[in-house]
């Protein structure tokens, strides 16, 4: 098959040829439908979801051909919440987005899509030796999924939106001396999440993921908006609406941590 990407050829209702797993028991992304999650109080408290991340001195931003990504090089960890006490170690964030804002995220709540969604990567440090070794494990990877809604600028995500220009096609890659807070890209509420058990959304599809959704979306600008929309995708088109859509529940059970 032609590499798998986001247009009719080669698109979401295709990546079950490849990747039979497409179709499996615990997909992603998913509706999330708020009346059906259920509270779940100890995830709350002395368990709650925590982020020690290291500033990173500079930023290593690529073209995958997919989606614009950063790969974080410092100490980054998550744990807490449905993660227990394992750590997690984040390992580089990317981003979905559509041509328009009237959609463009993976996840959506009560079939509401935001403008764009921010995914934070990250490998269970404490049962596994490096992420190659994590990413195919049930318990391997926990991403931190947070909505994008047009409005104010984001300034921590200027160094990326800025540099989108630099980074028009597939495979280019850029080093920019500047320094990024990966805590200053979540939302100020951090308490309040859906979690469940998915998947990548994208090939391989592995089933690994914790899925940590927060309720808060954060803000970008038009305009940084706009810079995604002008990036170029592995087959030359402008690369847009590069979001998944919603996989079915099957038997799982969707947590929040709100009431
Ligand atoms: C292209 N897929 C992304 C890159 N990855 C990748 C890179 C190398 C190997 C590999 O599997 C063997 C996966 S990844 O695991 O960092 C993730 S996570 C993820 S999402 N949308 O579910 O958050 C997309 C991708
Ligand atoms: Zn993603």
């Amino acid at each position: 098959m032609a590499h798998w990407g986001y247009m009719t050829t080669n698109g979401p209702s295709t990546w079950g040829k490849d990747f039979p797993i497409a179709n499996g028991e615990r997909q992603s992304p998913i509706d999330i439908v708020t009346t059906a999650a259920e509270y779940d109080s100890d995830v709350l408290g002395s368990n709650a979801l925590s982020t020690n991340y290291t500033p990173e001195s500079e930023v290593k931003l690529v073209n995958n051909g997919h989606s614009i990504m950063c790969q974080i090089t410092k100490k980054g960890v998550l744990t807490g919440g449905p993660l227990g006490k394992d750590e997690y170690r984040l390992e580089q964030f990317h981003l979905h987005w559509g041509a328009e804002d009237n959609r463009g995220s993976e996840h959506t709540v009560d079939g509401k899509m935001y403008a764009s969604e921010l995914h934070l990567v990250h490998w269970n440090a404490s049962k596994y030796s490096s992420f190659a070794d994590a990413v195919q494990k049930p318990d391997g990877l926990a991403v931190l999924g947070i909505f994008i809604t047009p409005g104010v600028a984001c300034n921590q995500f200027k160094v990326i939106s800025d540099n989108c220009g630099k980074l028009k096609t597939s495979g280019a890659e850029m080093t920019v001396d500047t320094t990024l807070d990966p805590t200053l890209l979540l939302p100020s509420n951090t308490s309040d999440y859906w979690t469940y058990l998915g998947s990548l959304t994208t090939p391989p599809l592995f089933e690994s993921v914790t899925w940590i959704v927060f309720k808060e979306p954060v803000e970008y600008s038009k305009e940084q908006l706009l810079a995604l929309r002008n990036l170029v995708d592995s087959d030359g088109n402008h690369m847009q609406d590069n979001y998944r859509p919603p996989a079915a529940l099957k038997q799982r059970k969707v947590k929040k941590t709100f009431t």
